[in-house]
């Protein structure tokens, strides 16, 4: 069985809609994170301990708000900021700064124990959005395996460009109803709506591409 490891219930409902209900359970565990200022070495970190607590196949997904006004603020940091300001007033400083422009990353960490074996279905399958204007750029890729202390992790990046605005929208979790894209908000719309479009839909369709060939 495939391991959700999460303490935030909307990241289980997401990659359940998105995976079916019998792919992963949800595993209630706060791993401790290590600090970075990307998302990889933290998913990838947290997928080994999150692995040696459960010992069965686990993910873990380390997402981030990175507002480009603002230097990527918050960032790595973004439950911190969301713990300690609050949404609302992280989206009032990126707007008072005329920073509307943001990007969500999410990056999807698996780990089972076992080496990888580089079959050529398997790596390198990442859809880049190259062909598209850089406003509109999103990308799903899958990145090198990353080797924490001899136990193999394989990654999964999911990346979405939106805008900050006022909070709209009753849905989702987190920041979402600061998070615009193409005109509406994460939290306006429903979990299939965001799975096709967000950082996490992203990260876990190239996931379940490759999870599927293994
Ligand atoms: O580490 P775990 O236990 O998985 O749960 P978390 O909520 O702390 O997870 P992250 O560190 O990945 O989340 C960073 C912050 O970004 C928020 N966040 C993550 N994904 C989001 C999404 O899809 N939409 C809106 N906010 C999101 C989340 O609420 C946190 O405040």
């Amino acid at each position: 069985m495939l391991h959700y490891v999460t303490t935030n219930p909307g990241k289980v409902r997401e990659a359940r809609e998105y995976l079916g209900d019998d792919a992963v359970t949800a595993f209630d565990y706060d791993y401790p994170e290590i600090q970075s200022e990307t998302l990889a070495p933290i998913a990838a970190h947290g997928a080994r301990a999150a692995f040696d607590h459960v010992g069965e196949p686990v993910i873990v997904d380390d997402a981030g708000l990175f507002i480009d006004g603002l230097d990527g603020f918050p960032g790595p940091y973004s439950a911190f900021a969301e713990d300690t300001l609050g949404v609302e007033r992280v989206g009032r400083l990126a707007r008072d700064a005329g920073a509307s422009r943001a990007t969500f990353r999410c990056v999807i960490a698996y780990c089972d124990g076992e080496p990888f074996s580089a079959t050529p279905d398997s790596v390198d399958q990442g859809r880049r959005g190259d062909d598209l204007a850089v406003e509109e750029r999103a990308t799903a890729t899958t990145d090198d395996t990353v080797d924490t202390a001899g136990v193999p992790v394989k990654l999964f990046e999911g990346v979405i460009p939106g805008r900050i605005v006022e909070p709209r929208g009753t849905g989702g979790f987190g920041y979402d109803p600061i998070f615009e894209h193409d005109g509406t908000t994460f939290a306006e719309m429903s979990t299939d709506e965001k799975n096709a479009v967000s950082h996490r839909g992203r990260a876990l369709a190239t996931f379940s591409e490759w999870f599927a060939e293994r």
